[in-house]
C-alpha cells in the first residue's frame, strides 16, 4: 500500500463515529494548518523587508555618492579654524616658470590654507552689508553678480556699469569712508597671513585686479560672465595672480546651500565650506585647479582679493572718488 492511500484511509471517518465531532476536528486541523502556514510566511515577509531595506540603503548611498563628489572637507562651516590657519602643502606646478620670477614673492612653496582668525564675523557682516548695498544698485540677470570697488565695475543686466560714473555723487550715500578703511585693513591682514604662511616678504606682494565682491544665488546665469561654477586656474584666467584669497561673507548651509569651494585634485575633490569671516587662500597656479558648486538655495556673498608679485600689475586700494 502506498503512503498516499494510507493518508486517505486515516482521514476516512471511523465506522460509527460522530460526524459533527469529526467535522469539528477537520476544521480545527485546517485552522491549525492555516496558522502554521502564516507563521512560515512571516519569515519570508521579514526576509523581503530586509532585502527592501538593504537595497534602499544601497540605492541611497549610490545616489548620494553621485550627488557629492567631495572626498575630503578641508574646513567645514561649523568649525572655527583659529588662531592658526590650517595649511595644506601641494607641489607647485610649472606655471610660474613661464613668468618672470620675483625673489621673496614668487611661489616656491605652494598650497592652500583656511583661517577663521583673521577677520571677525562682525567685520564680515559690515562688508556683507556693503556688498548688499552696492549690488542692490543693479546686479546681473542671474547666476553671479560682481562689484569691483577698484574699477567701479558693477554687473547690470547682461553687462557692467561703472558705479562711480553711473551714480556720481550719490555713491557717497551708499559707501562710507569707514567701509573703505575696513576694506584696506582686512586686505592688509590677509596679505600678512599669506606672507607668513608661504614665507614671503609682504612688502613684495601687491594687490592686483580683479579684486571684487560676488553675490551668487540660484537663478540661472544669462551670460557667460555670470557662470561662476566652471573649473579654472586663477593664474590662467587672470594672468597676474600669484596668490588668491577669498573672504567669505555668508555661511554655507544656513545662508545658502550648494556653493562650496572645491579644489579639484587628481586623486579627489577637497572642499572648503564658506563661513562668514573665513579667509581661504592659495597659490594661484594649476596646483590649485578649483570650482564653486552651483548655489541651490539662498544667497552667497564673498570677496576675491588677489595678489601679484609683479609690481607692474599692482593696483592701489580703492578710494571714494
Ligand atoms: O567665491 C569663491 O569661492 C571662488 C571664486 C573664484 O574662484 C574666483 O574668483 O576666481
Ligand atoms: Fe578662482
Amino acid at each position: 500500500m502506498s503512503r498516499g492511500s494510507m493518508a486517505l484511509v486515516r482521514q476516512r471517518p471511523p465506522k460509527g463515529g460522530n460526524a459533527s465531532e469529526i467535522e469539528r476536528k477537520i476544521k480545527r486541523g485546517n485552522a491549525l494548518r492555516q496558522g502554521s502556514s502564516w507563521r512560515g510566511s512571516r519569515g519570508l515577509v521579514a526576509l523581503l523587508l530586509v532585502v527592501v531595506c538593504v537595497s534602499g540603503a544601497a540605492t541611497w548611498l549610490y545616489l548620494s555618492s553621485l550627488d557629492s563628489d567631495i572626498t575630503e572637507v578641508l574646513a567645514s562651516q561649523r568649525e572655527l579654524v583659529s588662531p592658526e590657519p590650517r595649511v595644506f602643502t601641494v607641489q607647485c606646478s610649472e606655471d610660474y616658470e613661464n613668468h618672470k620670477r620675483y625673489p621673496g614673492c614668487t611661489p616656491q612653496k605652494c598650497g592652500r590654507a583656511v583661517a577663521d582668525g583673521v577677520v571677525t564675523r562682525e567685520e564680515a557682516q559690515v562688508l556683507r552689508r556693503l556688498a548688499e548695498r552696492g549690488l542692490a544698485l543693479a546686479g546681473s540677470e542671474g547666476g553671479a553678480s560682481i562689484l569691483d570697488l577698484h574699477s567701479g565695475a558693477l554687473s547690470m543686466g547682461k553687462q557692467f556699469v561703472n558705479i562711480y560714473r553711473y551714480f556720481g555723487d550719490q555713491i557717497g550715500d551708499v559707501f562710507t569712508p569707514e567701509d573703505f578703511q575696513l576694506y584696506r585693513d582686512v586686505r592688509g591682514r590677509i596679505q600678512a597671513i599669506i606672507a607668513k604662511t608661504f614665507g614671503l616678504d609682504p612688502t613684495l606682494m601687491y594687490l592686483t585686479k580683479p579684486t571684487f565682491f560676488s553675490r551668487i544665488n540660484s537663478t540661472a546665469a544669462k551670460t557667460q560672465h555670470d557662470e561662476y561654477w566652471h573649473p579654472h586656474i586663477d593664474k590662467v584666467t587672470y594672468g597676474s595672480f600669484d596668490y588668491t584669497s577669498l573672504l567669505y561673507l555668508s555661511d554655507y548651509d544656513s545662508d545658502f546651500t550648494g556653493g562650496r569651494f572645491v579644489f579639484m585634485d587628481q586623486n579627489g575633490n577637497r572642499t572648503v565650506e564658506p563661513r562668514a569671516g573665513r579667509v581661504s587662500f592659495f597659490s594661484s597656479g594649476s596646483e590649485n585647479l578649483h570650482r564653486v558648486e552651483k548655489v541651490t538655495w539662498g544667497t552667497r556673498y564673498a570677496i576675491t582679493v588677489s595678489f601679484t608679485c609683479d609690481p607692474a600689475h599692482a593696483i592701489a586700494d580703492p578710494t571714494l572718488p
